[in-house]
């Protein structure tokens, strides 16, 4: 037995063969995603229920998120990482009242308990929900709403003097990625039986975060060190963007990592244990760690899509069990992630 912290508690990661366990990551096509045919939109939440509720990860293709701006994002982060590191100082997380800014090599730590005194062999630049981020938002009209979880914003950005374009590139990135997250989301409600705008109302100012992470080539040849170690995310979904450099590895229930190779035009979608807690543990948040052995840089972006931060959650109707075993006491969005 593996035992992995997560936000809702420890896990515990069975070993031998699971019936319904995966080997690989399962291909799910969006073109459907906005179809008018009932039918359709169906079928795909099908696809995607199978994939939340044995695997915890899939592949999108013709998601929807232009070529360009992943293209566009993935040069604008290169860009920052490049930069020296004193000018990269300049955004320490450490400055950012959010703790949203850049993380130096080695500077995270995993969890101490179960990882020792090892860090990270990860670089990162993290930025929050903002107006600016919100396609459905204008700034002329739109405020943040009150914050006693002081989450929000908080960005720190580089000029265009410093790097041209790369707050403009992010920001237009970010967006794509949260009209896609709530397409999504609603077909997360039809696959939980759920009318399809039942999650509308907890999107209104969600509670996303997005990061540009590098993970350099080993420092010391022949090194095995992690650039994250096991863990799983905490929102209710992440949207990974992966350059061409495998080193994604995701855990399956008999205990073998299974890597989730990059696959050209296609971003990755895994469940966070928020959904997993609003679901009573039926879409699973699945253990997943990065490990570069390539000898190559990788950069990658994921985007956590979480609720507002201000929603109460608690299981959703169509997964608590009729013996009421399961319920879960009610939390607020903000006390978790914060
Ligand atoms: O870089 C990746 O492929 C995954 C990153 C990740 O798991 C995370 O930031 O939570
Ligand atoms: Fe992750």
């Amino acid at each position: 037995m593996t035992k992995v912290k997560t936000h809702f508690g420890e896990l515990t990661v069975q070993e031998g063969i699971v019936p319904g366990d995966f080997t690989n990551i399962p291909i799910i096509d969006l073109s459907n995603l906005d179809s008018p045919d009932l039918a359709s939109r169906r079928a795909l939440a099908d696809e995607i229920y199978d994939a939340c509720t044995r695997v915890g990860f899939f592949y999108i293709k013709n998601h929807g998120i232009p070529p360009e701006n992943v293209r566009a994002m993935h040069e604008a982060a290169q860009a920052f990482f490049a930069l020296s590191h004193e000018k990269k100082m300049e955004y320490y997380l450490g400055k950012s009242n959010r703790y949203h800014g850049y993380s130096p090599l080695s500077g995270e730590h995993s969890d101490k308990d179960l990882f020792g005194s090892q860090t990270n062999l990860s670089e990162s630049f993290d930025i929050g929900y903002e107006i600016a981020g919100d396609p459905s938002k204008s700034l002329s009209t739109d405020i943040l709403p009150s914050d006693p979880f002081e989450l929000y914003g908080g960005n720190q950005w580089p000029d265009d003097s410093v790097l041209p374009g790369f707050r403009t590139t992010y920001l237009a990135y970010f967006r794509a990625c949260l009209a896609l997250s709530r397409k999504l989301l609603r077909t997360f409600a039809l696959a939980l039986d759920l009318d399809e705008g039942y999650f509308d109302g907890f999107v209104t100012f969600p509670g996303c975060m997005s990061r540009l992470l590098h993970y350099p080539p080993q420092a010391v040849q022949g090194e095995e060190r992690a650039g994250i170690e096991a863990h799983t995310d905490f929102e209710c979904f992440t949207i990974l963007s992966q350059d061409s450099v495998p080193a994604l590895q995701v855990l399956n229930s008999s205990n073998q990592w299974v890597t989730a190779a990059p696959i050209p035009d296609t971003l990755v979608v895994n469940v966070g244990d928020f959904m997993s807690f609003w679901t009573g543990g039926k879409f699973r948040s699945t253990v997943h760690r990065v490990t570069n052995l390539t000898g190559e840089n990788r950069y990658s972006v994921p985007f956590f899509f979480g609720v507002n931060y201000d929603a109460t959650v608690e299981v959703l109707p169509t997964c608590v069990p009729e013996s009421g075993e399961g319920a879960r006491e009610a939390v607020k969005a903000g006390q978790v992630c914060a």
